[in-house]
């Protein structure tokens, strides 16, 4: 195409919503008019699956759930009185309770008030408040927000050595919609010990967001938090910002959080729309389908050019991988769907992989995040009549172009500023493209069975772990690691008893072991104490 056809393309498949201030341009994805002719059928059972997810249909037939994170921001659209109640009575709960924190009015009991916030989850626990707050949080925010989202120890003794001297007045937010999830139950029992050191009382200083009747509820009523607030189980983790989740950790940083909301709830209104051109989500979902052939075959590049949004990148990998990454699809045929995610932000990126992208191997579609604002008030000149700001703009549109001409295809998506309002509908048009899209290629998007696994194999490897002290504490001499593996009745399981013990002898963990680490079979191992 030349340029004048380029430019005509563009103008064709341009969207934008003058409200919101968007804009959409999938011009530069190589689709044809027949591509898209033929998509049709598949689109208008997508935008009805997704009419039905909305209506309160079981649209996570595995888990025999519903689906209503758009019901979050439109709680009319609650399928009943009862779950509408639920969305406004936790969103009136959770505005009081930031606002009586702001006031001092809930204070921990040593100090007048709360000055910072240790949020403790992981996942869809942690990616949403993370990805907001980077966005969104002023920099005098009324709380600072630190995360603790691993079960690294190290990581952990660098936050909390951070709030040593804070930590009476630091807020402990536990979130996990499961109420089990081993990171972060070792990450809440580590701050509680750490409080514990210091003689304040940990449940005067924590709150859980959670599922009804788990564990850590449980926990938060029987040691007399400061209050719960609930998850409810037709949202899922990483549709789970606009829930109880991401909004406590916002409305807590000063964020307007009902901005956030109504940009949501605006951009779900533009695209439950079931003219394709007329939709953006369906038309992201389009451009996905053509890239990959629906079959995830390009990798997608995120890179928004601003600084403040390069967590959306990381919030986009598990929103989509986790989604629609599936081995089986909804008829049970082995389909192995997915789209890889991966990005940071440009155009610092441009310094890093984009050789790769503009040169190497052809496995990838781009994602631009255009932002027009620059900043507030004017900029310094950096050259005569330029400015930082139109060396970004510039670096994104070379890019866009470079990497056009060498054959590899990109998605430009324009917003106004960065606002709570278009963070909100940023949030909304990914959650709907994931749908459509899961609609398109015949898969649940809202389940995640493939994550048991890896949480099955550590919990035998911990046991195992048990097993080899045991052993190794009754033995009075030492003994190789096969010898050991037979004992715990494990021959099969070497590798891992090698790795068990490794680890617990860098950590001084009372194991002794002689010989060379390089010879495996050579080491000798008896128990120190
Ligand atoms: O909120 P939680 O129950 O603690 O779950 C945290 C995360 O862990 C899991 O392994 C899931 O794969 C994620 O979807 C979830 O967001």
């Amino acid at each position: 195409m030349d340029q004048s056809q380029l430019w005509q393309r563009y103008q064709d498949w341009l969207y934008y919503d003058p409200d919101l201030n968007f804009y959409l341009d999938i011009s530069r994805m190589r689709f044809s008019d027949q591509f898209v002719q033929e998509m049709q059928p598949q689109f208008q059972k997508a935008f009805q699956d997704m009419a039905d997810l909305e209506a309160g249909a079981i649209a996570n037939p595995d888990e025999n759930r519903m689906v209503g994170h758009y019901w979050l921001r439109n709680p009319d659209l609650a399928p009943n009185a009862e779950l509408k109640a639920d969305i406004t009575d936790t969103l009136e709960k959770l505005k009081t309770f930031a606002a009586q924190v702001h006031s001092g009015y809930i204070h921990p009991p040593k100090e007048a008030r709360f000055t910072d916030v240790i949020s403790i989850g992981i996942g869809g626990s942690a990616l949403g408040p993370q990805f907001v707050s980077q966005a969104l949080a002023p920099l005098d925010a009324p709380l600072n927000l630190h995360f603790i989202d691993n079960t690294d120890p190290k990581g952990i003794d660098d936050q909390l050595e951070q709030l040593r001297d804070r930590l009476s007045s630091t807020l402990v937010l536990v979130i996990s919609k499961s109420g089990g999830t081993p990171e972060t139950r070792n990450g809440m029992i580590e701050v509680q010990k750490a409080y514990e050191a210091q003689n304040l009382n940990f449940g005067s200083h924590a709150v859980a967001i959670t599922g009804k009747g788990s564990k850590l509820e449980q926990i938060a009523i029987s040691e007399g938090w400061i209050t719960t607030f609930p998850m409810h189980d037709w949202v899922g983790g990483r549709t789970s910002e606009m829930s109880a989740v991401g909004l406590v950790p916002a409305a807590l940083q000063g964020i307007d959080i009902d901005s956030i909301l109504e940009g949501a709830k605006t951009m779900d209104n533009l695209t439950r729309k079931s003219q394709l051109k007329t939709n953006p989500a369906a038309l992201l979902s389009l451009a996905w389908y053509a890239a990959g052939n629906g079959k995830g075959e390009k990798d997608m590049v995120v890179l928004p050019y601003k600084d403040s949004l390069s967590l959306f990148s990381r919030y986009l990998q598990q929103l989509v991988m986790e989604s629609l990454g599936k081995e089986k699809d909804l008829d049970g045929n082995t389909v192995y769907q997915g789209i890889a995610v991966y990005g940071n932000k440009g155009s610092t990126d441009q310094h890093a992989y984009v050789q790769q992208l503009r040169e190497g191997v052809p496995n990838f579609f781009a994602t631009f995040i255009e932002v027009l604002k620059d900043r507030d008030g004017d900029s310094p000149e950096v050259e005569a009549g330029v400015t930082s700001g139109d060396y970004l703009s510039g670096l994104l549109q070379g890019t866009r172009l470079a990497l056009y001409e060498n054959e590899r295809d990109s998605i430009t998506i324009t917003v106004g500023e960065v606002t709570p309002r278009t963070v909100g509908a940023l949030i909304a048009l990914y959650e709907r493209a994931v749908g459509l899209y899961a609609s398109l290629v015949n898969i649940n998007a809202y389940h995640q069975p493939g994550v048991e696994a890896g949480k099955k194999a550590a919990a035998s490897i911990l046991e195992l772990q048990n097993n080899v002290i045991e052993v190794l504490q009754q033995e009075k001499t030492s003994l190789s690691l096969s010898e050991i593996a037979q004992k715990v009745n494990a021959p099969d399981s070497v590798e891992a008893i090698y790795k068990i013990i490794r680890h617990l002898h860098s950590n001084y963990r009372g194991v002794k072991v002689e010989g060379n680490w390089g010879k495996p079979s050579d080491l000798k191992i008896s128990w120190a104490n």
